[in-house]
């Protein structure tokens, strides 16, 4: 990352739902060109930021600017610019992935090759397979193409990876980094610490819908070893997911 500019600044932001309050004054910065990670447990408010950020949601109070623009007054330029993965529900089952991409791309009126999206994530083998015939870790790498069709500086992923084999969350790690020295922001969410550790220039933690830590995961895990923690056993020099990658390989699987 050579640059610290933000392109997405959150302030004070407030989001009830009757009497929960999911967001509890939120503050925070992307910069241009990280991958950013919000993390936290079930119910923290992750996907109610990500889906305000993306003017899907309305908020209750606080101050959102993506990319110079206001989600109050400039939703619609907001659109314009970011990639947001969409409900499989929203993959007509008739069409191929092929027709799909023609589809987004004519909706957003972008003149884009599908071909050359659906080689970005390695499915051109799958150009006219139905959706539904494509295995989890193809099904996210679709999605993920879509968001790239308008060809946006930021796409947000919520939990691209749950549900995956390790092979196939490490091709995505690679595909979301690729994506990332592109030139394109990444706002993701995920449970697993790991893939946050791997891919995540900087995390937030989230809780009860407050940040309670946000930095580069090595500053994070520095801070926690000098403040005198200690791993009960001895780390282990390798761990099952190396056997599993081990055994059955890195390759594109599925
Ligand atoms: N449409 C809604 N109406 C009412 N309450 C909602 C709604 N959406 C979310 N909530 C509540 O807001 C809180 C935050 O939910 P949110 O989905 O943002 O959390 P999350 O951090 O994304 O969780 P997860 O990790 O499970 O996806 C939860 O208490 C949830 O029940």
């Amino acid at each position: 990352m050579d640059t610290k500019k933000p392109i997405i600044t959150v302030k004070n932001l407030v989001k009830k739902y009757d009497d929960i309050i999911a967001v509890q004054g939120l503050s925070f910065d992307v910069y241009e060109n990280e991958i950013f990670g919000l993390l936290g447990p079930n119910g923290a408010g992750k996907t109610t930021t990500l889906e305000i950020i993306e003017t899907l949601r309305e908020k209750t109070s606080g101050e959102i600017i993506v990319d110079g623009y206001s989600v109050d007054k400039q939703a619609h330029q907001i659109k314009q610019i970011i990639g947001v993965q969409l409900q499989a529900a929203g993959y007509y089952p008739n069409l191929n992935l092929i027709e799909l991409i023609e589809l987004f791309a004519g909706l957003y009126g972008a003149n884009i090759k599908p071909m050359e999206m659906l080689a970005k994530v390695n499915l051109q083998d799958k150009a006219k397979s139905k959706y539904k015939a494509l295995s989890g870790g193809q099904k996210q790498r679709f999605s993920i193409a879509t968001t790239l069709i308008n060809e946006p500086k930021i796409i947000f992923l919520d939990e691209p990876t749950t549900g995956l084999d390790p092979q196939a969350r490490r091709n995505l790690w690679d595909l979301i980094i690729q994506i990332r020295n592109n030139g394109t922001t990444v706002v993701i969410t995920t449970h697993y610490m790991d893939e946050a550790e791997q891919l995540c220039d900087r995390v937030a933690f989230v809780e009860r819908g407050q940040i309670i830590a946000l930095d580069t995961p090595d500053n994070l895990i520095d801070k926690l070893v000098n403040s005198g923690f200690e791993r009960k056993k001895e780390v282990k020099k390798a761990n099952l997911e190396d056997v599993f990658i081990n055994l059955t390989g890195k390759e594109w699987r599925e």
